[in-house]
């Protein structure tokens, strides 16, 4: 027999005076009927088993697209859409009802007085009025006419404009005080600042945007597109989102105000360091190489953009490189002078040698000659004696100037080292200065002066500026592990990857062995942590290779932003604080500073 399904037996009800109890019963009905527990299902469910009836939902997003295809033409329209939007997000009828039944009487009304207002016009073009002529009344029209671009609403309301202005400087009912009536018709007639669609006022405007776009095209490519973009939508026609373009001319024009700071403040920069090159060129006279090197330092400056951290960092790598060049320049003057009296010295010992050399030969040819005409033995004896004590002599001479020769060669060997060193450190003066050497990001010197002159950018600018400072969790194991070597290359793994994960403005530094400042201007306090969590992950998916092993180096960070007023060496120190928190809570994290 087969066996037919029963069919689900209507459950015993639970008591279902209260809701809860209604919304429990709800869910349980859903579950044994096997109904998808949709929003509808569940409501159509709940007042089945309430015995009420469901209420009419309120249709939110149907309303929502009916508002975003609203008309926004102008103010008018605009200000019924944001009626209309309000009641929708309120989800209330009677407000929805009000919004509506406004518009439609302004649909009604605006009908209506199209007729009126033509025949007002027609009887006001007839009748004279101080000032205005036939030809100046047409000249007003057109541009009424012009400036309406076609819209029925905003023509409508010029025209009534225009009547009014008309119609309060006819002769009949002039009163005294004409010249301030005239200039009022005029005033009301006149376009609005926001009266973007009088083709002239809009070509000037996109034409001005224009021109600062071509101006700041090099130097600010960002504001260079914002001006071309402005300059396109005023075109196209800013009617359209005349708040949104009042908005974004405002913050040009604050753009602009402060590139004009900066183009002064790179003027006056630009300046020093001109005079700092001269300074030191003049100072040139040892060597050409120091020549190059700043000829190269000029070349890197105007192969960027002029910007005010570009000429900073620049002028105080020439201050630095005069003073130590200055410095080693004495030492290798110094050292070359030594060398020089050394050699003179040399050159006269030879010369003593030589000469008494030469009067042993004479010496040794006469007592020759002495020999040859004895007579007897006592007169040999003597010359032999004579001989013997000059040949003493002589090699007496011999042995000292070979030793003071010896010791001649050694110092000169000496000097000749000092100064291939001191050479090698001149060249080295200008990248050295302010850069760490194992990792060539700024030294604490060079990271004070990056301080300095962001802190005093921000305030300038009103901008946010954000530290963070990292530590290499466990570094010491990496050292011990596998050896300084291996842990100098660690470090240098970590500076390669935050480099490349951070933006040019941004200033990288060594603070200490394993600690690294990373300067963030421009950046709010969580955009800051979410950069130093970003360099995080980055680090774990770029292993550092040592001998074919994989390394996972970790940091804890600590990130403050700068507060109104606030010494940098302070937020470092929050900064500090926050990383040694983030260290004993575990480390491998990034802790923001209070
Ligand atoms: N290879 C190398 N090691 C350095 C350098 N500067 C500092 N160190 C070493 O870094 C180690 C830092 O050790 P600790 O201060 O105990 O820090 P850590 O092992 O990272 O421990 P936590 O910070 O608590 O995670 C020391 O052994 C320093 O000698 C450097 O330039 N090269």
């Amino acid at each position: 027999m087969i066996q037919r399904p029963t069919p689900p037996r209507r459950p015993k009800m639970t008591d279902t005076s209260q809701p809860s109890d209604v919304a429990r019963e709800t869910l349980r009905q859903l579950a044994m009927r096997r109904i998808a527990p949709t929003p509808d299902n569940y409501r159509a469910l709940y007042h089945e088993i309430a015995g009420s009836l469901a209420e009419e939902v309120f249709p939110e997003r149907a309303f929502k697209q009916i508002a975003a295809a609203l008309p926004r033409h102008n103010r008018e329209s605009l200000r019924l859409a944001r009626e209309f939007e309000s009641a929708i997000s309120q989800a209330e009828w009677p407000a929805l009802r009000a919004v509506m039944a406004d518009a439609f009487s302004r649909t009604e009304e605006t009908n209506l007085n199209w007729g009126n207002l033509l025949r007002d016009l027609v009887s006001e073009w007839d009748r004279r009025q101080a000032g205005l002529t036939q030809a100046r009344k047409r000249e007003m029209l057109d541009r009424v006419l012009t400036a309406s671009g076609g819209n029925p609403e905003k023509l409508f309301e010029r025209m009534q404009g225009l009547l009014r202005a008309w119609s309060r400087n006819s002769d009949e009912d002039l009163p005294g005080n004409e010249a301030a009536d005239s200039a009022e018709a005029v005033q009301t007639f006149a376009p609005t600042p926001s009266d973007t669609t009088s083709p002239l006022c809009t070509e000037l405007l996109a034409g001005l945007l224009d021109g600062i776009a071509a101006q700041a095209k090099l130097t600010e490519p960002d504001l260079a597109n914002e001006a071309g973009e402005l300059a396109g939508m005023i075109r196209q026609g800013p009617a359209l989102a005349p708040e949104l373009v009042r908005q974004r001319l405002d913050k040009l024009r604050a753009r602009l105000e402060w590139s004009a700071e900066d183009q002064h403040a790179v003027r006056d920069a630009l300046q020093r360091v001109l005079q700092l090159i001269l300074e030191n060129i003049s100072e040139l006279v040892v060597d050409d190489r120091w020549l190059h090197g700043q000829i190269a330092l000029m070349g890197e400056m105007f192969d960027h953009p002029l910007d005010v951290r570009i000429l900073g960092e620049l002028e105080n790598r020439l201050r630095d490189v005069i003073q130590r060049q200055g410095a080693i320049k004495i030492e290798l003057n110094d050292a070359q002078t030594r060398l020089k009296d050394m050699l003179a010295r040399f050159v006269d010992r030879l010369g003593d040698f030589t000469e008494s050399t030469g009067e042993y030969h004479d010496k040794i040819e006469q007592c020759a000659e002495r020999i040859s005409s004895a007579q007897d033995i006592t007169q040999l004896t003597d010359v032999i004696a004579e001989v013997m004590r000059e040949t003493r002599t002589v090699q007496e001479t011999t042995r000292r100037s070979r030793s003071e020769l010896e010791e001649l060669r050694t110092r000169v060997h000496d000097a000749n080292s000092e100064i291939t060193r001191l050479q090698v450190e001149l060249e080295q003066t200008s990248e050295l200065i302010r850069h760490d050497p194992l990792t060539g990001v700024l030294n604490r010197k060079g990271l004070d002066e990056a301080l300095t002159r962001e802190t005093a950018l921000a305030r300038r600018r009103g901008t946010a500026l954000c530290v963070g400072l990292l530590d290499v969790d466990n570094f010491k194991q990496i050292n011990d592990n596998h050896g300084h070597q291996t842990g100098d290359e660690a470090l240098q793994h970590l500076v390669d990857v935050v480099r490349e994960n951070v933006r040019p403005q941004d200033s990288v530094a060594r603070y200490g062995g394993e600690e690294f400042v990373v300067l963030l201007p421009d950046t709010l306090l969580d955009s800051a942590v979410a950069t130093m969590v970003r360099l995080q992950r980055a680090l774990t998916k770029r292993f550092f290779l040592t001998r074919q092993q994989k390394l996972l180096i970790t940091f804890s960070a600590g990130v403050a932003e700068m507060h109104d007023g606030e010494a940098p060496e302070e937020a470092l120190d929050r900064a500090d604080k926050a990383m040694y928190i983030a260290k004993r809570s575990g480390k491998n994290r990034v802790i923001a500073a209070t």
